[in-house]
């Protein structure tokens, strides 16, 4: 037997040997939590692991061997069955730091817009049928009044405009009749389980069907009258869902959009126009309903999509300085988008960028570039040495940052520069960069120390509206993050997001008032 004064050295080294491991991660560099805190966040654990026993252990006929943190898009409905999942939906989150526009509404909603606009037209390049049907995209576009259609179904002629409401109502019934039209259109604007995790498995595969669902989405935001009701039910969902506010990335790509006179004639002014006023209209319905800092607005990361060639980019880095001096208050940042694996490098555009920072100084702006980068597999891979280009370039934060944790120099140097990485569990996930949560490297980043805020990056295609599901899916792959490391996420998401000092401090200081009501709630459960 061990005499007992050499046990209790060895657990006393053990434990100070935990503690120095752990010693920088948010929950440990903070002020200690307070007697609230850790009554929640014990109660928070009791309950992760009475449902990882149970709800997580129990059969489902079509959820085999299910797990905490198993893939998304299988384990959603016993997500959604755990009180954890409850609980989290009232945590306040703080700010959504990355995600795409065009894609943070839910598909069916979206569509139920479209309905109710008879400018709105779809067509088929080529005849539907039933063996055909889940591999031909819809088109959707806004036509004027002059060029509607009197063609009553799209099984008339392929590659003409159809009328959207009639070609939903006479959608043959061979294909499921107008029920049928919707599955189809919302099919097309979101991955399922069946194409993430069987026919679309590969990281190059599941990128063509993400980005189809880009090319059908956008017939039906890109036309004014259904754009502001879009942003609204974005911002008003991401309130619903403890989000206070957004750095949503638009994609500027497209150089107009659809006025409700079907002419392509609404311009990108009139878009952060429009922005600018929705986001207004939301501020004033919080007043409204007397809680006037449940939203404290959107900003937005000005983006277009590398692939172009370098002279067509500085159009963008023009067009994004004209919109700043206008609308300083409305562009955060700048990005470039789209799959890093398949498209081009930072590198391919460097004279330019750092041409646009020269501008920038020339007209008197700062546009911080908030790059996406490292989003892949890659070791060594230009995707990969993304990352290298955008500390270099002088990112604020990066997107994704999946391989960050492969280059330890700048895993410190995001620690020391407080670069903060937008994680995107679920996405990362889906897009099949990992194949369930508890592979997500998401631990090493926090251990590391350097400064993470979750994010949900393309909801309305991944089925991850608001936060919670993010959150819920890193909860419940590890046993060392708890409520207060929950806590740290989402307070560093509203530190690292580019709003000025003063609505900062207000946005905090608001946040820290919900965490401390949501705390008492979450404490008083285990009463
Ligand atoms: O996770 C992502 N990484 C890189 N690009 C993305 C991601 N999600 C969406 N987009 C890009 O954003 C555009 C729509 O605004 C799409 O073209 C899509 O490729």
């Amino acid at each position: 037997m061990t005499n007992s004064a050499e046990l209790d050295k060895y657990h006393a080294e053990r434990e100070a040997l935990i503690a120095e491991d752990r010693a920088l991660r948010r929950d440990h560099t903070r002020h200690a939590p307070s007697d609230a805190e850790a009554r929640a966040d014990q109660v928070i654990r009791n309950i992760r692991a009475e449902e990882a026993a149970t709800i997580w252990k129990a059969e489902y006929p079509d959820i085999l061997h299910p797990f905490p943190g198993m893939e998304f898009l299988n384990g959603r409905s016993i997500i959604m069955k755990t009180k954890l999942f409850k609980i989290l939906h009232k945590m306040p989150k703080g700010a959504l730091l990355h995600s795409h526009l065009d894609a943070t509404v839910n598909a069916a909603h979206l569509l139920k817009f479209a309905l109710e606009h008879p400018a709105l037209h779809v067509k088929v390049p080529t005849t539907l049928t039933t063996a055909s049907l889940k591999s031909i995209l819809p088109v959707f576009q806004a036509l004027p009044k002059e060029e509607y259609s009197s063609l009553t179904s799209l099984s008339d002629s392929p590659d003409q405009w159809v009328p959207l409401t009639s070609a939903r109502n006479n959608f043959p019934q061979e294909f499921g009749g107008p029920e049928g039209f919707d599955n189809w259109v919302i099919s097309s604007m979101t991955i399922n389980p069946n194409e993430a995790y069987g026919t679309h498995n590969t990281i190059t595969k599941i990128w063509e069907k993400f980005t189809s669902t880009f090319v059908v989405s956008t017939g039906l935001i890109r036309f004014a009258p259904i754009f502001r009701p879009y942003i609204k039910e974005f911002f008003l969902t991401s309130v619903d869902d403890g989000i206070s506010y957004v750095e949503p990335r638009v994609n500027f790509l497209y150089k107009g959009m659809y006025g409700a006179d079907g002419k392509h004639t609404v311009t990108h002014r009139d878009v952060l126009k429009m922005f600018d006023e929705v986001c207004n209209e939301v501020k004033e319905q919080m007043k409204a309903e007397g809680r006037e800092h449940a939203f404290i607005g959107a900003r937005i990361i000005y983006s277009t999509i590398r692939f172009m060639t370098p002279e067509e980019l500085v159009w963008y880095t023009e067009d994004c300085i004209a919109l700043k001096k206008e609308f300083p208050h409305l562009i955060a940042g700048f990005d470039l988008v789209g799959d890093e694996n398949e498209l081009k490098p930072l590198m391919y555009y460097l004279d330019v960028l750092l041409k646009f920072k020269e501008r920038q100084k020339e007209e008197g702006v700062d546009i911080p570039f908030i790059f996406h980068a490292g989003e892949t597999l890659g070791d060594g891979t230009e995707a990969d040495k993304n990352l290298y280009d955008a500390i270099l370039l002088g990112t604020k934060r990066i997107g994704h940052g999946f391989s960050l944790v492969k280059h330890p120099k700048l895993m410190e140097i995001c620690r020391e520069r407080e670069i903060a990485i937008e994680v995107c569990p679920i996405s990362n996930e889906i897009l099949r960069l990992t194949s369930s949560m508890p592979m997500h490297p998401l631990p090493i980043v926090l251990n590391h120390g350097v400064p993470v805020a979750l994010c949900s990056d393309d909801p309305s295609v991944f089925g991850n509206m608001g936060l919670t599901f993010d959150f819920f899916q890193v909860f419940v792959s590890s046993e060392v993050t708890g409520l207060i490391q929950l806590g740290e996420l989402a307070r560093d998401s509203l530190k690292y997001s580019t709003l000025d000092e003063e609505t900062k401090k207000l946005a905090i200081e608001e946040w820290e008032k919900r965490w401390a009501g949501f705390v008492e709630e979450v404490a008083g459960l285990g009463a």
